[in-house]
């Protein structure tokens, strides 16, 4: 979407940057230009992608760089480390992309105290720890970057089974619309992306796993019948992360091919037939000529 060489210049950390989403955004943002650190738990993941990302066929004269750092969200001293690990090599950061997690679906009765902390602890936790690391280098250095939260549908709506992942992507996104009012007198910007379904191997494998992926087809119940290309949420999420979103701070885009505008009240009447219809129409009209008569008698 964007021009060729729209990022050059840009420094962008990505957390959870070595698979699904993370890697996808990754890979756009390298090829506009940005420099990209990618960080997560697994050090060799997250080689294997640096690697990938700076062999691609066909990568563009003008392509950045990609460093890989291992970092638990979770712990600040490797927070520390991945910010001047970025600023050694590349000299200084200009935005960050929270899209780190952990979830699964589960009945909440069944979740013990640490599964619930473990999934708050890397989405909410690691989200603030990062924003506010990356926040004070910012504000010292007078630094007018942008962090991009990736949210999900159900952070405003809530959702049932996936009740740590709600909470948590619910509390990051108030963060998002608390820090963009505070730190708007530094220039700096923060937004977030709510995502519907997008093929991943880390969401499928723990959130639409046999026997459910026999049973359900997720594509009936969005609008658009399909599921979202990792292309289409590189786009956003890469003007969300440049300098043309410039004017744009505390906002929550969704990309979900109209998802959750499938639990309005009559979006299910898709499955009435044409001649269900002319039956309906003639029975409300009936029932319109009856008031009429009623109001004039
Ligand atoms: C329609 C189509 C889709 C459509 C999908 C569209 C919307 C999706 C929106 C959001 C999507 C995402 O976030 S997708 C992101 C998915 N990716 C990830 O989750 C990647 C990272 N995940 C992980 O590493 C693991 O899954 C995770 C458990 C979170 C963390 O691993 P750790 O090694 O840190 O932790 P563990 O020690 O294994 O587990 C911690 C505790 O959690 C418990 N635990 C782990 N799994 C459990 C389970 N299934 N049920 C109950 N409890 C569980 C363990 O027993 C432990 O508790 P004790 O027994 O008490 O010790
Ligand atoms: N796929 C989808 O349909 C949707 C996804 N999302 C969101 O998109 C984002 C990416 O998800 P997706 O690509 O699908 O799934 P992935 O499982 O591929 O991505 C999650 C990433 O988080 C990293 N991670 C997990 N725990 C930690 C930790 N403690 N510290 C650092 N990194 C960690 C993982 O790497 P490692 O294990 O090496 O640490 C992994 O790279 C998430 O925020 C998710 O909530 C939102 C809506 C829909």
């Amino acid at each position: 979407m964007l021009r060729d060489g729209a990022m050059q210049g840009k420094t962008i950390i990505v957390t959870g940057g070595g698979t699904g989403l993370g890697k996808s955004i990754s890979r756009y943002l390298v090829q506009l230009g940005a420099n990209v650190t990618i960080c997560s738990r697994r050090q060799a993941v997250i080689d294997e992608t640096a690697h990938e990302l700076m062999n691609e066929p066909g990568r563009p004269v003008g392509a950045g760089q990609v460093l890989a750092i291992a970092c638990d969200v979770r712990n600040p001293a490797e927070i520390e480390h991945v910010i001047s690990q970025t600023i050694e090599k590349f000299g200084r950061i200009d935005g960050l992309l929270n899209n780190s997690a952990g979830n699964f679906i589960s009945p909440t009765e069944r979740l013990s105290y640490k599964a619930f902390d473990t999934i708050v602890d890397i989405v909410l936790r690691g989200t603030y720890y990062f924003t506010l690391a990356v926040g004070k280098y910012w504000i010292e250095n007078k630094i007018p970057g942008t962090v991009l939260n990736i949210s999900t549908t159900y952070a405003t709506t809530g959702s049932g089974y996936v009740v740590p992942s709600a909470v948590a992507k619910g509390g990051a996104l108030i963060m998002t619309k608390s820090l963009a009012a505070e730190w708007g007198k530094y220039g700096i910007r923060l937004n977030a992306i709510a995502p519907g379904p997008f093929p991943t191997k880390g969401a499928w494998d723990r959130l639409f796993p046999e026997p459910l992926a026999s049973m359900m087809d997720p594509t009936s119940r969005i609008p658009l019948k399909r599921v979202g290309e990792h292309g289409e949420l590189a786009n956003l999420a890469a003007y969300l992360l440049s300098d043309y979103s410039g004017y744009i701070t505390g906002e929550t885009i969704t990309i979900d091919g109209g998802e959750v505008l499938a639990a309005g009240e009559f979006s299910h009447l898709e499955q009435v037939s044409s001649e269900q219809w002319d039956m309906i129409e003639q029975t409300i009209k009936q029932a319109n000529r009856a008031s009429k008569k009623e109001g004039q008698g």
